[in-house]
């Protein structure tokens, strides 16, 4: 099938390339004249672990574009993969969507407009009326959401647990569908606002999990329990499920904070007060600003500390940096008086504060040398890596705040670190 894919960001690319691999023929276009440039280049413009390949093997099926006709010229789908940032008020914005429906108006010999950007419910129907009004009453629509979580998203997007497709009619369902004949995995169909609610029910749910970790985590920390051997343990339970309990310094990431807060809004606007998943989003935001409390009574106060954040982006397997717990970290550090120096493999960070603000270091040794103390924000593998007996004498003092529970608490007490763990205080000091 031919097909014309709009955003060319983390999700419209890993769409078009994995498409494309499929056997389709996939026009993508995006509003950003350098990522379109990138792309023509043979340039991938983000970091996807799979994703040059998948570009470079399928080229001859892979056009990029800034011109909207040009991508839906011969296109039987149009697939809207654009960002849907939060307001001012933390409502989805859903500007780019219309925008993109807009410029489909010439597009009469489309079959089908496919949604993949994570919308609110109603945002269907509300695209449905705009297609209708801009002649498009014949072309089908669906909601299919996305569930690919980045640094695993090729392989998420070709052996998905399920392929949720919400339609108004079968025949578009059965078009969906057809695109995804040769992946494996359950094909779900159902309404349109159904679907819509899946995509933020599931991320809500995964969010609730790690916060409820997290507060877990915090109570082990008051009472001396390890949170690492009781999540295991409770993980183990089939009703449960050992997945999304890792305590930490909180989650982040371009979905789970945009898309709670839009469920949020959704359900005040809706006239209903979500008041565990109001709690779900207090637990994770005092998540990301407890290590300064924690470092702060380590070193007697932080003014003039000088302190390094070993890893940036949101989680590992990345370059993303939006909403990653260590931007609010820097800038809590940096209000404090502290001085703060950072690592990361991969980060595309912004030039603007707290960045801006914070020095850059080739490799995690160099930003401990001299320091106070070191917090693990993102558990890269490379920090399993690092030479944790030498690095210590170059610390000006040895606090180590493990945000990630990656290292072995004992072994580093063992080479003379003052290790903190993220509800870990039973293990001896
Ligand atoms: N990133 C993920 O892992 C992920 C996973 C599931 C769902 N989603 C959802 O998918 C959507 C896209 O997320 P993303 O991370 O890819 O965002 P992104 O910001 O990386 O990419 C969006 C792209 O759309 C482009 N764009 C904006 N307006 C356009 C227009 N009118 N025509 C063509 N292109 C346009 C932007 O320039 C940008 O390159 C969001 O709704 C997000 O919630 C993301
Ligand atoms: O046990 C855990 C698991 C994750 N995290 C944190 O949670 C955040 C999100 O992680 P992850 O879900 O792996 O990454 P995303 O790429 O944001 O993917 C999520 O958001 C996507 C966008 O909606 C969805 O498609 C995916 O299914 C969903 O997992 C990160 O900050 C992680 O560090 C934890 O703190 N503890």
């Amino acid at each position: 099938m031919r097909i014309a894919v709009f955003g060319a960001g983390y999700i419209g690319l890993v769409t078009a390339a994995c498409f494309a691999e499929l056997g389709h023929t996939v026009a993508v276009r995006d509003i950003r004249s350098e990522a379109v440039t990138a792309l023509r280049a043979g340039r991938t413009p983000i970091h996807e672990p799979g994703l040059d390949t998948l570009l470079t093997r399928n080229a001859d099926r892979l056009s990029y574009t800034i011109d909207a006709d040009e991508a839906v010229r011969g296109a039987e789908v149009a697939y809207i993969c654009v960002d849907t940032p939060p307001t001012a008020g933390g409502d989805a914005d859903l500007s780019r969507v219309f925008a993109v429906v807009r410029s489909l108006r010439d597009a009469t010999h489309l079959t089908a407009v496919v949604v993949k950007s994570t919308v609110p419910v109603g945002t269907g129907a509300r695209v449905r009326t705009a297609l209708d009004r801009v002649g498009l009453r014949h072309v089908g629509y669906a909601s299919n959401p996305e569930f690919t979580a980045e640094g695993t998203a090729v392989h998420d997007f070709l052996h998905p647990d399920r392929i949720v497709i919400g339609t108004w009619d079968e025949q578009t369902a059965a078009c969906v569908a057809d695109l995804h004949k040769d992946v494996p995995g359950t094909i779900v169909t159902l309404d349109v606002e159904s679907a819509e609610m899946v995509k933020l029910t599931a991320n809500a749910f995964l969010a609730t999990k790690i916060s409820f970790a997290n507060e877990i985590a915090n109570i082990c920390d008051l009472v001396g329990a390890d949170i690492v051997a009781v999540t295991r343990a409770v993980g183990l339970d089939q009703r449960i499920g050992p997945h999304f309990l890792k305590a930490g310094v909180g989650w982040g990431g371009s979905c789970f904070p945009k898309d709670t807060l839009a469920l949020k809004q959704m359900a005040r606007n809706a006239g209903h007060s979500p008041q565990l998943l109001d709690a779900v989003i207090e637990v994770n935001e005092l998540q990301h600003r407890r290590p300064v409390v924690r470092l702060r009574a380590a070193l007697g106060g932080l003014d003039g500390a000088r302190v390094a954040l070993l890893g940036t982006t949101f989680k590992p397997g990345t370059d993303d940096m939006r909403q990653a717990p260590s931007t609010v970290l820097a800038a809590r550090l940096l209000a404090e008086g502290a001085e703060v120096r950072c690592w990361d493999p991969l980060a595309k960070l912004p030039d603007t504060a707290p960045w801006s603000h914070v020095s850059r270091s080739p490799s995690p040794a160099h930003s401990m040398a001299e320091a106070d103390a070191a917090v693990i924000v993102t558990e890269w593998p490379e920090l399993l890596d690092v030479d944790w007996p030498v690095v210590r004498p170059t610390m000006r003092t040895p606090v180590i705040l493990d945000g990630r529970n990656l290292l072995d608490p004992a072994t580093m007490k063992g080479v003379g670190y003052h290790y903190l763990g993220v509800g870990r205080s039973r293990l001896p000091h």
